[in-house]
This record gives C-alpha cells, structure tokens and sequence, in this order.
C-alpha cells in the first residue's frame, strides 16, 4: 500500500490566484493541488490535502492524521506561522515528521513574518519558491518516509 502524505494548507490560502498575485502567483489552490497530485503520482504516494481558515479544524485534522497512519505532513500555516503555539503543540503532539513551506521568501517581508512557531521542529523549511516548494517538499517527504530511494 503506498505511503501516505498529508499537505495542509491554511488561512487565506484558498484566496489563491486572486489573492496579491505579485507575491502568491497566479495559481489557484486546486492548481497547486493538481501539480502535486501529478508529483505523487511519479512517486507513488498517495497524497491527501486539508484547507481550512480554522486554526482548530487545521488542530484537529492533524490529530486525525495519527490515526490514519500518515507518514509525512507537508504544511503551509499561512499566517498561523507567526502566531500559533496551538499549531506547534499539536505537530509537537504526534510522532509525524512535517515540513513547512511558504510560498513567499518569509524572511524578504515584514517583521513579524520572520519568526516560526514551527520550523525549529520541521524536518525542512522551504519558502520563497512559489508554489514549486509543495512539490519539492513532497519529492523531500517521499524520500525521508522511505517511499523513494534518495537521488542519486
Ligand atoms: O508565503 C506563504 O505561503 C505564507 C502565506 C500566508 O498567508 C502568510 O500569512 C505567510 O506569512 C506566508
């Protein structure tokens, strides 16, 4: 049975293609999703995404994420980055390696986009290279759950 991966994206990420294009692209959410389907696809894992605005939906669904086994999350906490010890608790909570992406090169913009409650406890922090970051997290995560070899 293929090994399964979680992406996770948060508030205001379904805005996506309309929402400050300059700084967050042109594609939509589904357009993200469907290029890292196909990713998948050549990786042969199976890949589940969660959206939410909801900071306890995104808690909850990452508690569901240990009963069904998921052996790797791949998260965008929007703006809950800066602000959630709630997020970075329940990540802290299971025994499931995560890696965090942004889309924008975080450390280029404001202050307060500087500081994560997450990424001392990723496996890996990608931002800044658009959407391309999700597929390569997921080439990353299929390799440390040990669904792919590693790159020659
Ligand atoms: O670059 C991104 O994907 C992140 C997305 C958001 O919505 C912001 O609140 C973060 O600060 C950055």
């Amino acid at each position: 049975m293929a090994k399964s991966i979680l992406v996770i994206n948060g508030p205001n990420l379904n805005l996506l293609g309309t929402r400050e294009p300059a700084i967050y692209g042109y594609d939509t959410l589904d357009d993200l999703e469907n290029k890292v389907k196909t990713v998948a696809g050549s990786l042969e894992v199976a890949v589940q995404f969660f959206q939410s605005n909801h900071e306890g939906a995104i808690i909850d669904r990452i508690h569901v994420a240990q009963k069904e086994k998921i052996e790797a999350i791949i998260i965008n906490p929007a703006a809950l980055t800066h602000t959630s010890v709630g997020l970075r608790d329940a990540l802290n909570g299971v025994s499931i390696p995560f890696i965090e992406v942004h889309i924008a090169n975080v450390h280029s913009r404001e202050e307060f986009r500087h500081h994560s409650y997450l990424s001392d406890k990723a496996v890996s922090v990608i931002c800044g290279m658009g959407i391309f970051g999700y597929e390569a997290a997921l080439m990353y995560a299929a390799q440390h759950i040990g669904a792919c070899r590693p790159e020659q």
